[in-house]
């Protein structure tokens, strides 16, 4: 597939920062904002629904090939929440309300029960209706820190420890955030698909 221009489908600036990085300089890729400030409601029950349906609405507004990212964080001992629902996790109140309800959620547990895992789909569509989105998936495996660390990033990065580099993911540079996390790993999925590997 040969594609020069994409709409990525993401009011994010934290992943628009990322996916622009990883895409590098072959394809231009330009933010759903551009088209529309509404943002689709996110009615899917898994992260590949949710991916899918904001690519087409993207497509729809934009007229040209769509991007988009549905991710969240599964924490073990809460059954793989808060998943989905991690940008509503405290009710819609952003970032921060979500870390320190988290916070709250694992308190006391021990350290060897707060294993977590970040979750990327990447569903790219060629149009509004395309009835074969290209689908790629990443997972990054790390733990629930007590206190938050590091200010890069965005969402629960200060939260997650990233064991093979022992800090938090809020404490990578963005470089190496890019090098290890789920998103980098279903871009390095897609780079493939698309024959940009
Ligand atoms: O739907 P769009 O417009 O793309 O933007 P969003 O922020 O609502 O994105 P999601 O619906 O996919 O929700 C993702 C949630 O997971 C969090 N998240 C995803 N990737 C993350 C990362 O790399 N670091 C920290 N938090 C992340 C993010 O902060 C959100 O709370
Ligand atoms: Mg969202």
């Amino acid at each position: 597939m040969n594609i020069q221009q994409l709409v990525l489908a993401s009011h994010n600036t934290g992943k628009l920062k990322e996916l622009q990085a990883m895409l590098g300089g072959g394809i231009t890729l330009r933010s759903v904002g551009e088209f529309s400030s509404a943002e689709p409601e996110e009615t899917g029950l898994s992260f590949v629904e949710n991916a899918i349906l904001k690519a087409r609405n993207a497509a729809r507004l934009s007229g040209l090939p769509a991007l988009a990212d549905d991710s969240g964080l599964a924490v073990d001992y809460l059954g793989g929440a808060p998943g989905i629902y991690s940008a509503r996790y405290a009710g819609g109140q952003g970032d921060s309300a979500n870390n320190a309800k988290l916070l709250d959620a694992l308190r006391g547990v021990p350290s060897a029960q707060r294993g977590a895992q970040f979750v990327c789909v990447l569903a790219l569509v060629r149009h509004a209706s395309d009835p074969l989105p290209i689908l790629c998936e990443g997972l990054w495996q790390g733990r629930i820190l007590e206190v938050a660390r590091g200010d890069h990033g965005f969402g629960y990065d200060p939260l997650f420890w990233v064991p093979e580099r022992e800090c938090s993911s809020a404490e990578l540079s963005p470089a190496e955030k890019n090098q290890l996390s789920h998103r980098a790993r279903a871009m390095a999925l897609l780079r493939e698909r698309l024959g940009l590997a």
